[in-house]
């Protein structure tokens, strides 16, 4: 089944577009959504995360510290990576098990993986195409600091943590620019999608 990564910067508007290409009938695999999960209460995941990073990692209710952790790894080459090494291969397996059932149900003509961090671990070279969802890095500063209450400097270690946006622009085959209004964003979206349809069809 034809698979996209689908990456941008940190707030660019990976899940805005994502919810988008599900209204068209993409199968969707939410690469957050799994890192999340590997990390549940009880899970092996938590457990080897609280062995590395101390009893700061838990909240009273058992779940993630997930501002003390990002605290700890954005802006720490070596926490950050220590931290990969421990969440890749689960988040890795959480990715196959999904698409499995995803290409078991044979619902969607195609499945989008979205994923951060497509580009830094060379993801990209796993799926058929890369789409980006670009956003100029003054919108994405202010519109990261509105919804996640960040400081400029908490929200600009967490941009860092990324590759540059125009090295992704560089790598990718499909550029969707969220930068203007929700509804250019749609827009953009709607003729992508048919034109995928159109290469999918033609077994580009
Ligand atoms: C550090 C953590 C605990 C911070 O949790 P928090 O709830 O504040 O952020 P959240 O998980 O919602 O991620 C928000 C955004 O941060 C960015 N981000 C997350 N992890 C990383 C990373 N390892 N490197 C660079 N950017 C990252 C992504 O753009 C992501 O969309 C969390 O991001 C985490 O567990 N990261 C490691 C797993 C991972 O790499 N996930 C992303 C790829 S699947
Ligand atoms: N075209 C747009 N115009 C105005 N606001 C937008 C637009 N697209 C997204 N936003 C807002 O910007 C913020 C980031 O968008 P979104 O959460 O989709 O990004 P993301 O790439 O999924 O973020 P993350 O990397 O943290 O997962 C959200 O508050 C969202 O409502």
């Amino acid at each position: 089944m034809f698979q996209i990564g689908l990456t941008g910067g940190i707030a660019s508007g990976k899940s805005t577009v994502v919810a988008m290409l599900r209204q068209l009938g993409a199968g969707i695999i939410d690469c957050d959504q799994i890192a999340h999960d590997v990390v549940r209460p009880g899970s092996e995941g938590l457990k080897a995360v609280a062995d590395a990073f101390g009893p700061h990692t838990l909240c009273a209710d058992g779940t993630m510290d997930r501002a003390y952790i990002g605290r700890v790894v954005f802006g720490n080459r070596e926490k950050k990576a220590q931290l990969e090494g421990i969440l890749f291969p689960l988040i890795q397996r959480g990715i196959n098990d999904t698409i499995e059932i995803i290409e078991k149900n044979k619902k969607n003509p195609v499945i989008f993986l979205d994923m951060p961090l497509l580009f830094e671990i060379k993801y990209n070279t796993y799926v058929d195409e890369a789409w980006l969802v670009y956003v100029d890095p003054t919108t994405q500063l202010s519109r990261l600091m509105a919804r996640n209450h960040y400081t400029r400097d908490e929200a600009m270690a967490r941009i860092h943590a990324q590759l540059p946006i125009d090295t992704k622009r560089s790598l990718a085959q499909v550029i969707i620019d969220n930068t203007g209004s929700l509804e250019d964003t749609e827009e953009q979206v709607r003729y992508e999608w048919h034109e995928l349809m159109k290469r999918i069809q033609s077994g580009e």
